[in-house]
Formats: structure tokens, sequence, C-alpha cells
């Protein structure tokens, strides 16, 4: 079978039919040039089906020999050559299989699981196999001698046309028929006679043989006599499997799918030309499953197809989580259908690598975080990104988040901080590596969840004056925390990982706005500054979770959501639209598969690495090993600290206060805050302060006017008494406390 391809093209009917439409006066085309020039230009399409030969064959088996290139259509003009060199998709040298030991490795491992169900489940039967031969087999041996005497006389088929030509009176018919019977049998008896005479022989060899080769006669004989004795609908053996677990893609498969997915589109277009559904590259083994790779009829988007996956498995009798429809890369009305041999919730994910107790973690390299589909392992990295998880409860966001956490602690010098809003306790197996750790929904909870991103806003600050310093002397080439700033002791430019799961108890809270406005900030700044943002969260509504939040995010996990809204939020407008459809997973059944995005060109669907909390624990204690060798382990001092700078912000302002002016404006005081510390006050404007001031309501700032030669000015400001009981009351409130 061939492909339709434009060699097959017909020339000869071509040339013809110019010939006879030019008139007379026509211009005298050179075929070849004109061949030529269609063969040079034309763009690496598949084609116009309709313009390719049909030969009635199955579209499965294009040829993969080559590109194939559209059929003759008008030259595109102008398109240089290098755009039409990268346009043109080349076609790997070898085969996906050969390219990589996982398909190979996976197809082996599946065989073998097969063969070894199989190999079990006949052994346990062996008795009832040994009782029905032994009946069957004497049977089967006169059945056998039956059939064999019947064959020499060679009256099959011959009897009855003897009969028939009988029955007409036909005597020379007759006659013919009994000759021909004669000629055929005298070879046949001679070969019965033969065949019998070697089984005597053989039988006289066994009698004088040793004794095993009795039995191995024996184990080969009667086998084969007991299923010649056995009733046609008696196997010996009992059936392995009810039905098929696995359907072998197929184009005819495929087709019949999706023309049963109730899409108008494709069934209209296939009404009129079935090859309107075409397969660019044939259908191959990929990993444990196998890939079609599909071209929609015009005008149908591989996006309509995913979100109708489960009709697609249903037309394929098979079940949801076996089959795998994804937008593939080349146009939108492409397609990659991958089905595998068994459903992904029965194929074993294999271990998370990390819980090796070798593996060890570098933020700044890839590690392990989840599977595709197939089995394979997609990494990701932590430093210069941010995340964000949504999805519905028992979606599996606070595990995925958490296997994050977990590779962070692997890794010594990333300092860990976050708070869990739900209140179970699904990170507490993390507490000994964390400097700061918030369990809970309630008041309290959320307050320092909320100091804590203030805390974050002005660890951001301090870390763009470091960066700053060492851009200076030439450490930070990019004005990015580097490998070896993030390792230098002192810099203070480590990772820092602040993750938040549930945010939208927060979002919601008295809290909700300053905190939103506030992350945003952290987001945007904090990625160059080493601080790493990962928020979970189960409502991804504008109000649960800003936009200005959402937009700023590079790295988005979506796992099963209820809606488009919802799907969009977290992995970007138009995602669903394009296919990207996290709405099709089912939450508790698929926990853990989601779409992943921000890593490779596309989107995929991903499981992540499912790490109970045994596990986790096993990594934590090798995380606080690694963290004893380095010294970077925290001290419960730190993790009780509250860590708002603004405590201090009172005394400082005290110790630099100008004199003995009754009132100061914020811009002379965040000058003299610089000089007393510029590591922390170092390029503060007013409106900082302003913030910094907020958790003391005594301190108000207001305009405050001054003379400057000679005429008013009035700026943001505070007064000396404010400041003076401000302390005073933060002093009652200690002792008290
Ligand atoms: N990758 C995974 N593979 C298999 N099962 C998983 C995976 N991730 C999570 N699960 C299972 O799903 C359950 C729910 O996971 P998880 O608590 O992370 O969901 P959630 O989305 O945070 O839900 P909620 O919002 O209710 O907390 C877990 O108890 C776990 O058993």
């Amino acid at each position: 079978m061939t492909a339709p391809d434009d060699d097959r093209f017909d020339w000869q009917a071509a040339e013809a039919d110019l010939t006879n439409t030019a008139g007379p006066d026509a211009e005298v085309v050179d075929l070849d040039t004109v061949r030529s020039r269609r063969q040079g230009s034309v763009t690496p399409d598949d084609g116009d089906a309709s313009d390719l030969d049909d030969d009635g064959e199955d579209a499965e088996s294009m040829a993969d020999d080559r590109d194939r290139e559209g059929g003759p259509v008008d030259a595109a003009e102008g398109i240089p050559r290098d755009v039409l060199a990268r346009q043109r998709q080349r076609r790997p040298i070898l085969a996906d299989w050969a390219r990589s030991w996982r398909g190979f490795r996976a197809a082996v491992r599946h065989q073998s699981k097969d063969a070894g169900y199989v190999t079990a489940y006949h052994a346990v039967r062996l008795p009832k196999y040994g009782v029905k031969t032994t009946v069957y087999a004497p049977l089967g041996l006169f059945r056998g001698v039956g059939r064999a005497l019947h064959w020499a006389s060679a009256e099959e088929g011959n009897w009855h046309l003897r009969q028939a030509a009988a029955t007409r009176g036909d005597a020379d018919t007759w006659m013919k028929l009994d000759a021909r019977r004669q000629r055929q049998t005298v070879w046949r008896w001679w070969v019965l006679a033969g065949a019998a005479g070697a089984m005597v022989a053989g039988g006289i060899v066994l009698a004088v043989g040793p004794a095993w080769w009795r039995w191995v006669a024996l184990v080969a004989v009667v086998p084969l006599l007991a299923t010649l004795g056995r009733p046609a609908d008696k196997p010996l053996t009992d059936r392995v499997t009810e039905g098929s677990r696995y359907r072998k893609l197929t184009a005819e498969l495929v087709r019949r799918a999706l023309t049963s997915v109730q899409m108008s589109a494709i069934n209209s277009a296939v009404a009129k030309d079935p090859k309107a559904i075409s397969f660019p590259v044939d259908i191959h083994r990929d990993g444990p499953g196998h890939l079609a790779v599909v071209d929609l009829p015009y005008g149908v988007e591989a996006a309509e197809v995913v979100a109708r996956r489960g009709k697609l498995a249903s037309a394929m009798r098979l079940p949801l989580d076996q089959v795998w429809p994804e937008p593939a890369p080349g146009h939108t009305g492409r397609l990659a259908l991958w089905v595998g041999y068994e459903p992904a919730s029965q194929m074993r994910q294999p271990a998370w690598p990390l819980l090796s107790t070798s593996a060890k973690v570098d933020v700044f390299k890839p590690f392990a975080f989840a599977t595709t589909p197939r089995l394979d392992t997609v990494s990701v990295d932590l430093m210069f990104r941010n995340w964000l998880f949504g999805g519905q409860p028992g979606s599996g966001k606070t595990f995925a988040l958490r296997d994050l956490v977990l590779a962070a602690a692997l890794d010594a010098r990333t300092e860990i901080r976050g708070y869990e809003l739900k209140g179970v306790g699904d990170f507490a197996v993390l507490e000994p590596v964390m400097a700061e750790y918030g369990n809970g929904f309630d008041d309290d909870t959320l307050t320092r969840c909320f100091a804590f991103i203030e805390w974050l806003y002005e660890e951001c600050r301090r870390r763009s004056k470091r960066i700053e310093h060492y851009a200076r002397l030439g450490k930070a080439p990019e004005n990015k925390v580097t490998p070896e700033l993030a390792s230098l002791k002192g810099s203070g430019l480590h990772p820092l990982v602040a993750w938040f799961d549930e945010l939208q108890e927060l979002m919601t809270s008295k809290h909700g706005k300053d905190a939103g406005e506030l992350l945003e900030k952290v987001i945007k700044l904090g990625r160059a500054l080493g601080v790493i943002i990962l928020i979970g969260t189960q409502i991804p509504d504008k109000d649960s979770l800003p936009t200005g939040i959402t937009r700023n995010v590079n790295s988005r996990f979506c796992l099963s959501v209820a809606d488009q809204t919802a799907n969009d939020m977290i992995l970007g407008t138009s995602a669903y639209k394009n296919g990207y459809r996290a709405t099709v997973f089912q939450p508790v059944s698929e926990a853990g598969w989601g779409i992943l995005r921000g890593f490779g060109p596309k989107a995929a669907a991903v499981r992540s690495f499912y790490v109970d909390t045994t596990a986790a624990g096993r990594v934590v204690t090798r995380a606080v090993t690694l963290r004893q060798t380095a010294g970077t382990l925290p001290t419960p001092d730190e993790q009780t600290r509250t860590v708002a700078p603004a405590a201090d912000v009172l005394a400082d302002l005290a110790r630099v206060w100008p004199g003995d002016e009754k009132a100061a404006w914020n811009e002379t005081l965040c000058g003299l805050l610089a000089e007393l510390r510029p590591d922390v006050y170092g390029g503060w404007e007013a409106a900082q302060l302003t913030t910094a001031l907020k958790p003391h309501p005594a301190v108000k700032v207001a305009d405050r006017g001054r003379r400057i030669d000679g005429k008013p000015v009035t700026r943001r400001g505070i007064a000396h008494t404010d400041l003076l009981k401000a302390i005073a009351e933060r002093d009652r409130n200690r002792s008290a406390g």
C-alpha cells in the first residue's frame, strides 16, 4: 500500500488536460519547468486530500520514506527559502522505539507482564487440563485414524459428484470421476503406509530408548490427539481474558471514533470524502501504547476533539484514562491521539526518583516532578519561577505542591517558609526544615500569613539592594541571583521558597486586598532575587486569586477543575479554547493528573509523583541531615520569630529622630534610616515608611508643613509624640504579654 503523494499524481493526464484545454492561441508551456517550479515552491502542507490519488487504500499506511508534500497547488510566491526550510518538519532518522530505551523497555515490560500472567493463569489449571486431555486423547486417536483413512480413500468431494452423475444417469462422468479417485487414492495409500511404517519404527525406537523419550513423546502427542478429539465448542484451556483489554490503534478505529464524537463538521467532511481524516505519520508504538497523529478535516480544531475525550473513549470501548488526545504541533487541526496498553490508573507510576537515598536537588536544575500518560518523567525546576497550583477538592494539588517543597528541602541552601490555610497539617511533616510554618484558617494564622507576605516584600527590597551591590562587583552579571551567590554564605541571596496552600482563605479575608497587591509585587520582584512563590488554591476566581497574581506566574499546574473559567484562570486565557482542558480529569479517581504549563513549548497532561506522608517523612529526615551538615537547619527561634521588620522601625526612628523637631517628613526620616542601616533601609521612599508603620496605628502619617526658604511646604510625615507613644505602648504590651 502506498501513500497518496505527489509522485503518484497522474502527470500524463495532466499534460493531456493542458493540451486539450489550451486553444490554438494558448501559450506553450514547458511542463518540466512548471513541474519543478511547483515542487520547489510548494509549502510543506500535507496537501489537499482530494488532490491526491485515491487508490482506495487505507490512509493508515502512508509512506514514511520521505516528507509528503502537498498536491499541485498554486505556488505561494515570495516565501524565502530559509523560511520554507524551517517549516519543513523532518521525520526522525530512527523510529521512536529505536531512539528511546523507554519505548523498548515499556513494550518488553508490558509483554513480559502479560506472559507472566498467562503462565500463572494456566499453571493453576493444569490438573483440570490433564483430566480433559486424558478423556479427549483416545477419542482423538480414533478420529485421527478415521480421518487418515477417509483421506486415503480420496472420497472427499468425489463421492457426492459421483452420486450426482449416477442420479443423472451420466455414466461417462461417473467413470471419469472414479478414475480420478483411483489415481489419487493410489499415492495416498502409499503415503499412509509410509506414515504408518514411520510410526511403528518410532514406536520401536521409543520402546527400546530411554524412558524420558517416551515421556517427551507422550507430552508432544497426547495434547495433539486431545485437541483432535475435543468437541468444537470445548477448548482444552480456559480463556484468559474477557474481551480485549487493549485495542491496537488502527486508522479505521480512529476514524470510527472520530466520526462518533458527534461533531457535525467531522461527519459531513467524512461523508463527502472518506479521506478527510488523514494520518501524516504512521500509527506507531510510543512508550506503553500507540500514537496516532491525525489531521482532522479542514476547519476542525484538535481542541474540539480533546474536549470530547469521554465520547472518544466510548467510541473506542476503552476506559477514559486509556485514551489521551492532545493538540499536536504543526497546526490547530492536528491531533495526537495516544492510547495506552492499559488504563493509566492501572499503570504503576514509578517511584519518585528523589526518594532514593542518594538523591539531591539543586534548585537551579531540573528534578523529577511528574510522569506523562506514557510514564515518561517530567522534570521541572524552581529557580526564577513562581508556581500556581489549582484544582477542586481531591484533585491532588496539596500533594503536588508538597512534592516541590520536599524537593526544595533537599537543597540545603534553600530557606523554606509557608502557610497551609486549610488547617489539615499536610505540610507538618516538613516542619523540621522550615524556617516558618503556619497551619489553620483562624484569624491569628491569617494575620501571621499576611505579615509574612509583608516581610517577603521587604525581603525582596533587601535582596534587590544586595543584588545591586554584587552586580557592581561583577558577581551578578544579569542582576539575577547566580548559583555562586546562592551558595555564598552571608550573601543573603540564598533561594527562598515561600508557599501558600489554599490561598483563597487569605484572599477572601480582611487582609485579602492588601495581601493580593503585595503578593503581586513580590511575584514580580522576587523572581530574579531567588524568591520562589508557590501558590495552591481551590477556588480560582478573581476574588480568591487576584488576576495580578495569575498574570505574573510563569509555571502553572491545573489539576481537575469544574469549568472553563477555573481552567483559564490557572492556565491562562484561551488555554481551554486551545485544548488544554483540566476539566477532563476526575477529582479523587484521577488525583494528581493535571495540565502542566510553562515547561517546554506546549502544555501537557501529567501526573505528579505520589509521595505519601511516610515517604515524605523519609525525605525530610534526609533533608535534615543535609542541612545539619551545611549548617542551615532552622533553629526554633527562627521558626517563631515574627518576621516583619516593623518592630525595629520604631526603635530605629527614635534613634535617628532629627534633634528636637516636633514632626519630621517621611522622606527626611528615610534618608536618616538609610544612613543608620543601609542594608535594611537603603532606597526606602516615603510610602514605604508609611507601610512599615501601618501595624502601629498610634503613629499617624499626615501632611506636615514646614517653611523652606520662607515658603510653606507640606509633605507626608509623622509627629515625634506619636512615635514615642507607639514605643511606650509596645513596651507596655511586651511586659504585659
Ligand atoms: N499524584 C497522585 N497520585 C495518586 N494519588 C494522589 C496523587 N496526588 C494526590 N493523590 C490522592 O488524592 C488525595 C487528595 O489529594 P490532595 O489532598 O492533594 O487534594 P487537594 O486537591 O489538595 O484536595 P483538598 O482541596 O480537598 O485538600 C490524596 O489523599 C491522595 O491519596
